[in-house]
């Protein structure tokens, strides 16, 4: 009995551990993995925060590694069960060039699969985003969508492009022969925009505002809608995947799945708002206090004054022509796949993820940056 125990315990590697989402995953695999025997967390920059996971009875071994050098990959998930990739370069401000945000999250991946083919690592499951599908260049809304629905996704600007090519070639590996013979299982989740303890736009909008007197301005109709969803709960579908993939690898082999859960469709600032109004801000206008016009020749005139500048200086504001495009186009999705193919129900209520946002965004506004 002690043996048959002994022998069910898995090893875990999840890259970008160190992450937003990464250690929201880390925890909750700690917190809700039985089977879990030793957790490899693997990212450019790990966090101090993990020395204190090292105490509890699950192994944890931080692992300092750059996922675009296939030896640390492949040395990192040798002998590890499941593969929960997460790092990623997320950058549609333009901080990174586009060749280094390829690096990273298409020959990063292809690095992940190729050493999960090479050590016989079976199961892989890939954090891509609603961005592999849209809001394509076009504007066109995406209301109520689930993973069948038929959009034209098209795509420019690097970030999409590289997690568009990225969600195929782990779904394109799935079936594939590992080591040992067996076949690969992959899928991918796709979260919308993600929101929580950790989330950095978050805080800084907090720190806009109260640099601002605690004034926010409407620069969006409150018409657009965005489909928004709890760390805590993204992290949790990738943890049910990850652990439902081996019993259940001809329904989930090769699928997508959004990521979803309670939260209520509304604009980007609008439901910032529900965090950063208990926090003392006020949304100021019913309406855009800017014509839309008006934001478009400033975005242009950002990502104009990006490209002189660079030789001398990163300037990389929030509003350019693509997070306008965003920002300005209803993308909100509705479905159920993930719980009809592994049981996912979310696991913190929209109550529950909307405090514990407000308790991060009040603690993290008025610490040290
Ligand atoms: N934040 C969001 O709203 C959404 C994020 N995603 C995806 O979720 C994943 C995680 O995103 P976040 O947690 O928001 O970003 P993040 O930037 O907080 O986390 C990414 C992690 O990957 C690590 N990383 C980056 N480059 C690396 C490299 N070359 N080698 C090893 N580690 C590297 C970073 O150090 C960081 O810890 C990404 O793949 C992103 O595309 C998907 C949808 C929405
Ligand atoms: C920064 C944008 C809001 C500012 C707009 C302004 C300047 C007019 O006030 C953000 C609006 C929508 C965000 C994106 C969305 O949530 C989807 C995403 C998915 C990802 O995979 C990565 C992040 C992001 C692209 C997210 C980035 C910030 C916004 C563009």
């Amino acid at each position: 009995m002690a043996d048959s125990a002994q022998a069910q315990k898995l090893v875990y590697l999840v890259t970008g551990g160190c992450g937003f989402l990464g250690e929201h995953v880390v925890r909750m695999l700690l917190q809700r993995e039985p089977r879990l025997g030793e957790l490899r967390v693997f990212d450019r920059h790990l966090g101090p925060w993990l020395e204190e996971l090292k105490t509890g009875p699950v192994r944890v071994t931080a692992i300092q590694g750059d996922v675009t050098e296939a030896h640390e990959v492949a040395a990192a998930v040798a002998g590890a069960h499941v593969v929960i990739h997460t790092a990623g370069l997320v950058d549609v401000f333009g901080r990174a060039s586009p060749e280094t945000i390829h690096e990273v999250n298409v020959q990063g991946t292809r690095n992940v699969i190729e050493a999960c083919v090479q050590t016989g690592t079976r199961f892989l499951v890939y954090t891509s985003s609603m961005e592999v599908v849209g809001p394509n260049t076009k504007g066109h809304p995406f209301y109520r969508g689930n993973e069948d629905t038929l959009y034209e996704a098209v795509h420019r600007h690097p970030y999409p492009c590289s997690k568009a090519l990225a969600e195929r070639l782990v779904l394109e590996a799935n079936g594939r022969e590992v080591h040992g013979g067996l076949p690969l299982v992959t899928c991918a989740l796709r979260p919308t925009g993600i929101y929580g303890e950790g989330h950095q736009i978050m805080r800084d909008f907090y720190r806009q505002g109260l640099r601002l007197g605690g004034w926010l301005f409407r620069a969006i109709p409150a018409s657009v809608e965005h489909g928004r969803v709890y760390v805590g709960n993204v992290a949790w579908m990738h943890v049910l995947a990850a652990r439902e993939l081996e019993r259940r690898a001809a329904l989930m082999g090769g699928q997508v799945y959004f990521c979803y859960d309670g939260s209520p469709y509304k604009s980007y600032e609008d439901f910032n708002m529900e965090f950063l109004g208990p926090c003392g801000l006020q949304l100021v206008g019913a309406r855009p206090l800017l014509p839309y016009w008006l934001l478009v020749f400033l975005a242009a005139l950002n990502a104009l004054l990006q490209w002189l500048l660079r030789p001398l200086v990163l300037y990389a504001p929030l509003l350019n022509p693509y997070t306008l495009a965003v920002a300005n186009t209803t993308f909100t999705v509705s479905t159920n796949k993930a719980q009809r193919h592994f049981g996912y129900e979310p696991l913190f209520s929209w109550e529950d993820s909307r405090t514990r946002t407000i308790l991060w965004v009040q603690a993290a506004g008025s610490s040290a940056q």
